[in-house]
Order: structure tokens, then sequence, then C-alpha cells
């Protein structure tokens, strides 16, 4: 007897499961070729039949993207086939401009709708209303995105929100000098003064995050988000979350039966007004208000913190910024107040500030647009075929890290705060070619799903930046408070694809130093003449072409 016969005998256990293995194998393989359509865009790890492209993603998670992009530099788009779901992941330019154009068949609001139902608890009622129509003008997500626009792209409404913000924000820097500085965990910090800002200037005097218990209740809900959404494991396994997430909604329910949203901003108001005429009962609203949230600062608060510790960590970039932002003052010597002209804080006043938070989105955007083709689509003249039922995937860091073209002459890898000066000629650094603006900037995302809120978190952010630059050192110490540190990166290899910016893994320790410049003076936000056009800095292409 051979000695495989002899194996085949002694274990036949064995001998059955490598047999069913080989079975499951060659059974999986066909099935995949056979329902590959030659026209698909081509077809990538395929080696273990609708498992490979599972264990990628494990091993690579948020550097999945740009790896495989990295793996086949000549695919301009590829399919990933998982059981029951093809994704079509885009990695050209071009391409990405095309889906957008193709919103009819090549849809976001199930995503939403999604959203609503796994991760929000919305009710059948209220999703039967999501879902009525999710592909035309006419239907609910369109409809939203385009009644709350007015008061997040429109003046006055979108100053107030915003001096609202940076208002609440000063509130805070001004404690912080009177107590002579503070060391604070940043993140932490942010996190805290931004959400406070952010929604008291949304929500207005009855702010429900103005409770502590909400506040918490939010942080520990909004980890879970993205778990919820893949609703792979049952609700029970995230019990405390969902009782955080429902003791939000209760108060969202109140603030929102009450009306005291009527006190708030012309946002919330619009945001209200569309989901109580689209018949979406009250406790749904109160259900989807904390969707609202996760939207005005699930990425507003990291894009803060990357901002902050770009802008500090180098010293260079400190002074460059910092010559900038005192243009923007206005400095009273009699009444001894500083005002800051927000309007000033532009890409003409302030270039190498606004070129520093282009570049934080370029190298931290994670954004991973996900649009559901409703009927079968084709793109590139015919070339590719994408099939109804399929997933396509816009990965924003697969562009922001695309060599040669939109990024300019610099090395795609590296942090450079210049890289969207236009005009060089204040630099120290020889002149340089820009980058075009480029659909491949997809810190917003773009096309009709472009982020509506995009003016508000910019210019909340650039001032906010502005006023640690005034006002503010800031030095990395230990975290015990004790000697200076260096800056050190923080990691984010743990950042929840749920969100558009990447997290920081860790907090790391700085003290807020206020600056001897301007000891003693009083600051405030100042918009301008009301009636002026308004203060928008463009970043996406969109905008940049209006
Ligand atoms: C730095 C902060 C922000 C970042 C990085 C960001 C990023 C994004 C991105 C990438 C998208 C597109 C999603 C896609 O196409 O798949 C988006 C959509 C959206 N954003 Fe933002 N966002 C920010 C702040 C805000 C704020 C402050 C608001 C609200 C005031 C907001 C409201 C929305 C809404 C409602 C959508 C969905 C648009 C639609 O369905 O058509 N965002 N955001």
């Amino acid at each position: 007897m051979n000695p495989l016969s002899e194996v085949a005998m002694s274990h036949p256990i064995l001998v059955v499961a490598a047999g069913t293995a080989v079975a499951t194998y060659m059974l999986l393989s066909s099935l995949l070729r056979l329902t590959q359509d030659p026209k698909e865009p081509p077809l990538v790890l395929s080696t273990l039949p609708f498992l490979s492209p599972i264990l990628g993603m494990v091993k690579w998670s948020m550097d999945f993207y740009v790896h495989m992009r990295e793996t086949y530099p000549n695919l301009s788009i590829y399919t990933l086939r998982f059981p029951g779901i093809r994704i079509y992941v885009v990695n050209s330019t071009a391409l990405v401009v095309e889906v957008q154009r193709k919103w009819r068949t090549l849809i976001f609001p199930p995503v939403s709708a999604h959203a609503s139902e796994f991760a929000m608890g919305g009710s059948k009622k209220a999703l039967a209303i999501i879902r009525a129509d999710m592909a035309t003008e006419a239907g609910f997500m369109h409809g939203f995105t385009k009644a709350i626009r007015p008061a997040l792209s429109c003046e006055p409404a979108l100053d107030q929100l915003t001096g609202n913000a940076l208002e609440v924000m000063s509130g805070s820097l001004d404690s912080i000098v009177r107590d002579g500085g503070q060391n604070v965990k940043l993140v932490d910090w942010v996190r805290h003064n931004l959400l406070l800002a952010t929604t008291d200037s949304v929500y207005g005097p009855s702010n429900p995050l103005r409770d502590p218990k909400n506040e918490t209740a939010w942080h520990t809900f909004h980890p879970t988000i993205m778990f919820l959404m893949l609703n792979l494991v049952p609700l029970s396994v995230f019990r405390k979350a969902i009782k955080a997430r429902d003791s939000l909604a209760n108060s969202f329910h109140q603030y929102h039966t009450q009306r005291q949203y009527e006190q708030g901003s012309h946002y919330i108001r619009l945001w209200t007004e569309y989901f109580v005429s689209q018949g979406i009962p009250d406790e749904d609203i109160a259900k989807f208000h904390n969707g609202g949230l996760f939207a005005l600062i699930a990425n507003t608060i990291p894009t803060a913190f990357w901002m902050i510790y770009r802008v500090f960590s180098d010293p260079s970039v400190v002074e460059d910024c910092r010559r900038e932002v005192l243009k923007a003052v206005d400095f009273d010597e009699k009444s001894g107040v500083c005002t800051i002209n927000i309007p000033c804080i532009n890409r003409s006043t302030c270039p190498a500030l606004v070129s520093t938070f282009q570049e934080v989105f370029r190298v931290h955007g994670m954004a991973n647009s996900v649009r559901l083709a409703t009927e079968d689509t084709h793109l590139d003249g015919g070339k590719y075929l994408i099939k109804k039922g399929g997933l396509v995937m816009l990965p924003a860091r697969v562009q922001h890290r695309l060599h040669g073209g939109a990024w300019g002459p610099y090395d795609v890898d590296k942090f450079v705060h210049r890289r969207f000066v236009r005009n060089m000629k204040d630099s120290a650094e020889p002149s340089q070619s820009i980058p075009n603006p480029s659909a491949a900037f997809r810190g917003f995302g773009g096309g009709t799903t472009l982020c509506p809120g995009r003016h508000f978190a910019t210019t909340e952010i650039l001032g906010l930046a502005a006023m640690l630059l005034l006002r503010f050192d800031l030095v990395p110490v230990a975290a015990d408070g004790g000697e200076r540190q260096e800056w050190i990166l923080p990691p984010t290899k743990n950042s929840s694809q749920a969100e558009a910016m990447e997290q920081p893994d860790h907090d790391i320790d700085v003290q807020l130093r206020p600056r001897k410049e301007f000891a003693g003076k009083k600051w405030q936000i100042s918009f301008g003449e009301e009636g002026s056009d308004g203060h928008k800095t463009a970043l996406a292409v969109e905008d940049l072409s209006e």
C-alpha cells in the first residue's frame, strides 16, 4: 500500500474533509467565473473565491484600496466579489467624475437609508417614506439636501451659524487665558469644545448636548455606528451603545416636541421642517437627530484635530500661518479690542493656512463614497459594465495618493503645508507649479452628494486655527504636565471607516500657553458688513469652478 493510501485508510475524516474542500473550491471557482460578465471591470483577488477580498480587507484595513491600486496600477476600475455582493472599486479620476455624473442609476440614497435603519433604528413607517423614491429629484433624500442647503451655503444664515460656533469657542479660549494657560489632552479638548460650539450654534439655547449625560451618551454610541451599519451580529452585542443612542434620542424627542428648535439656527429649523413636511413621525425625527449629529461633528472634530496638529507641530508652519492671520486682525488701541475678520481668512490673505487645511484633507481624508447600481450601467464609453445591484466604491485615499498631475511636484507621501499655495512669492521655497483644482480632491466627496456642510466646517476650523495661532503657543508636554516633549504623530489604524477623516488612536498632551503679545486684550469675531457676499473658502472643484 502506498503512503497516501495508508493515510487515507487511517484518517478517513481527513480524506472526506479534504475532498469537500476541493469540491467546494471548484464549485465556487466555477460559480465566480460563470457569474462574472466579461464586460465587468477586471476581477481581482479571486484565488479563494469570495474569501480573498475579505481576507485582504482584514489584513490591510483602511489601507486596503491604496494597496490594491499599488498592486494593480494599470486598472482604472476592478471588481471584488463577496458572498452575495460585488464591489466595483474606482481608481481613475476620470471614472470618478463619470460615476458622479451617472447619479440617476448609481445612487447614494440607499446608503443613507441603510444608516437610518441599522444605525439610527428608524421605524418601518419612516423607512418606507425614505425608500419610496431613491432615484429621482422628487425622492426624500434629494429633497432633504435641497431643503437644508440654503442654511449651509447662503448668507446671512451661514455666517450666523459659523459666527455663533466661533463665539462659543472664543469664550472657552478666554477662560484658558484668564487661568494663565492650561494643560490639555488635545484630542479630548478638541472633541469636547468643538462639540459644544457646533451644537450650541446649531441647536440654540436648548442644545441637548449641553447636558453632560447626552455628551457621554454620544461618545458611547458613536464608535459603534460602523458595526451597526455592517449588521453582522445581533443588536444585543451593542446593548450599552443602543441604550445610549435611545437615551440621546429621548432628549432630542423633548427638544423636538417642545419646539425648542424654533430658537435654534436657520439650519435646524429647515432640517426639522423638512422631516415634518414629509410625514416622518416625531419618534423617528428624534432618532434621526442622532444621524444629523453624526453629520455635524463626526468629521469636523478629527479634521480640527489634524489641522491644529499639523499647524503647531512644525514651527515653520506656525510662523508662516501666524504671519498671515495677523493680517486678518483689526486692533483698536482705545478699547483694547482685537477683531478677527473671518472673511479675511481666505486663500488670498491666508494662502498657507488654507493650503495646510487642504493638505490635511489630502493626507488624512479617508471618505469611501459608495453608490448602488439600480440598473446595468456602462462606464468609459461602454468598456465597463456595472451590473444592477453592484456597489461602486470611490475611495478618497486612492485619489489623494495618485502620483503625477493632481498634487503638483511634491512627494504625495509627504505632508507639504504649502502644496496648494498658488502664489509662491512670499515663500522662501523656490517657485513651484501648483496642483490644479481637481476632482481627485475628495475631502468632502463630490457630485450630487458633495457635503452640504463643507462651508460651515471649513470656516469653523479655519477660524479656530486662526484664534489659536493669534492667542496661544501650543507646546507638547509629558502626561504629568512635566517637561517639554517632541510632537509625536498619533497612529490611525483603528479609524472607523464610517468616517471621512482618520481618527487618532491615542491622545497627546499639550500645553496651551497664552501669548504675551496680546496680553490683556479682548477678542471678537466679525463677518464684515451685513449683506456682504458672505464667507466661503472653496476647496472642492465644484466650488472652484463656480
Ligand atoms: C470636516 C467636516 C466634514 C467632512 C470631512 C465631511 C465629509 C463629507 C463627505 C465625504 C460626504 C459625501 C459622502 C458621499 O458622497 O459618500 C458628506 C456628505 C454629507 N455631509 Fe459632510 N462633512 C463634514 C461636515 C459636515 C457638516 C458640518 C454637515 C452639516 C451641517 C455635514 C452634512 C452632510 C450631509 C447631510 C451629507 C449627505 C449629502 C447627501 O446625502 O447628498 N457635513 N460629508
